[in-house]
């Protein structure tokens, strides 16, 4: 079982061990500087039986199908759709696991120094580095301020991304506005690093009428066509086989870009990841599956959330190009997003990449994460493993980013996000009749009673509706 995230007692002793190596579900994963390997396993080198996309139906003679001690080789592999499979004397299961759990792609160590034997070409210049940085703060300082404001009860709920910054931001800088981003729900890093304002994410928040779904929505659903970005939807990985589809007819337009889509470790036990996945991988669909594996699905540890190695092995078995990464590591993210999407774009394929990394905050504000994990685990992503202190020191030591620079923008922001809230919070609600416009131009009947009834229930009852939504 679980010693990593075991909720456990002793996790601090194990702490030391995960500098070198990282324990994620009892066996270790090792680091390795080359994004470009794809996943291992101890099955058979596919080299020679790829499978064979455009194979013709088959002709398969009786011989071929009997006669297995003959000599010829064609006679030793089977005929099949999809490339010739061999065959084998031998009864040998394929192991539920396999020693070696697959690698972890890092660039960066904790503290934020290139890794020694890395493969690392400085491609960062200091303009996207610097972007990078001042979004990453931003955004952790934008989460710290809205979940103040949702504590205060200014907003009704909210979500932070903490300890995925990295994700969200180094990810959205190695792509291009063109590429379309299907999120879940914790990747507004994505919106912000697009130009998303912090008003319009506040207008969002407080549901008021600037908002672009009309108070329609849960706070942070966020959704925006000026930057590519679909709406949140909380239903978990309905997002995959959309992207699947969007990146399908990207393929069809000939358009030189991909689509991205965002899910956590929970939604990889969804059926709409397998169909995601597969559909992807069956029509060569542009598209790149970004896995957070932030080994909590609320409460739900990944011991119980399934037995594999991760995610990345099951991009393998859909036949989908994988690599499993340091989600705290922005330059691992920039450079393997990078890769990937250039993989996406030019062979017209999907991609999948599993993230390792760490929900530092609660689940949401409905959540007390104390209640299943230990506090000591929760202690060491923050400090130790936390995504922007470890790229904080990187753009430090190559003198691009200085401490006077970093106390003047975590002011900055602060004032901004604080003036975001404000104006959103005095702006008018929209009015009660949009509850009811946009999904049919004429409504039908029961639309039209039921707006009828609860009007009448307002004039019964004013004291109990909102004062500040207009009638
Ligand atoms: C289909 C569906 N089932 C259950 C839920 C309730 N729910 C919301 S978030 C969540 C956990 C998802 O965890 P994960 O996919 O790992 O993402 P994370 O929150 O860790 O980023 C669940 C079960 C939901 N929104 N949709
Ligand atoms: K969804």
């Amino acid at each position: 079982m679980a010693i990593w995230f075991s909720r456990s007692r002793n996790i601090g002793s194990q702490l030391q061990k995960c500098m070198k190596t990282r324990e994620f579900l009892g066996s270790q994963t090792s680091w390795t500087s080359s994004p470009f390997q794809s996943s291992s396993s101890n099955v058979t080198s596919p080299a020679l039986f790829l499978p064979n996309l455009r194979f013709n139906s088959s002709t398969i003679s009786e011989k071929q199908l009997t006669s297995d001690s003959d000599d010829d080789p064609q006679v030793q592999s089977l005929d099949f759709p999809g490339g010739r499979v061999p065959y084998t004397s031998e009864m040998k299961f394929i192991w539920e696991s396999s020693q070696n759990r697959v690698p972890c792609y890092r660039v960066l160590n904790d503290n934020g120094e290139l890794i020694r034997n890395n493969n690392f070409q400085q491609v960062m210049s200091k303009e996207i580095a610097v972007k990078m940085y001042k979004d990453m703060l931003t955004l952790q300082i934008m989460d710290n301020m809205f979940y103040e404001a949702q504590r205060q009860g200014r907003i009704s709920f909210y979500m932070t991304s903490f300890g995925e910054e990295a994700i969200n931001i180094a990810s959205a800088a190695a792509l291009t506005k063109d590429d379309i981003i299907l999120p879940q729900y914790r990747e507004h890093g994505v919106l912000l690093h697009r130009g998303f304002t912090l008003l319009e994410f506040a207008n969002q928040c407080l549901g008021n009428k600037a908002d672009y779904g009309k108070g329609r929505q849960m706070p942070i659903h966020y959704g925006s066509n000026k930057h590519n970005y679909f709406n949140v939807s909380s239903p978990i990985a309905t997002q995959l086989p959309q992207a699947a589809g969007v990146a399908y007819s990207l393929k069809m337009e000939k358009k030189d870009a991909c689509v991205v889509t965002y899910f956590g470790d929970g939604g990889t036990s969804e059926g709409d990841f397998h169909a995601g996945l597969n559909f992807a991988a069956v029509m060569e669909a542009p598209v790149i599956f970004i896995c957070r594996n932030n080994g909590w699905a609320i409460s739900t540890n990944i011991s119980e959330q399934f037995r594999s190695d991760g995610i990345v092995l099951k991009g393998q078995a859909y036949g989908i190009r994988s690599i499993r990464i340091d989600g705290n590591d922005a330059l691992a993210v920039y450079n393997a997003i990078h890769a990937a999407r250039d993989m996406a774009v030019r062979e017209q394929r999907p991609i999948l990449v599993e993230a390792m990394t760490y929900r530092v905050g609660h689940h949401s504000t409905s959540d007390d994460s104390t209640k299943y994990r230990a506090l000591d685990e929760i202690d060491y992503w923050k400090m130790s493993r936390n995504p922007v202190s470890i790229f904080k020191k990187w753009i430090e030591s190559n003198g691009w980013w200085s401490e006077t620079e970093e106390a003047e923008l975590r002011g900055n922001i602060r004032k901004e996000v604080l003036q975001a809230i404000q104006v959103a919070e005095r702006t008018e609600k929209p009015p009660l009749a949009e509850l009811f416009s946009d999904v049919y131009d004429h409504p039908p009947r029961n639309l039209q009673e039921q707006e009828k009834q609860l009007r009448e229930t307002i004039n019964r009852n004013p004291q109990n509706y909102p004062s500040d939504v207009p009638v």
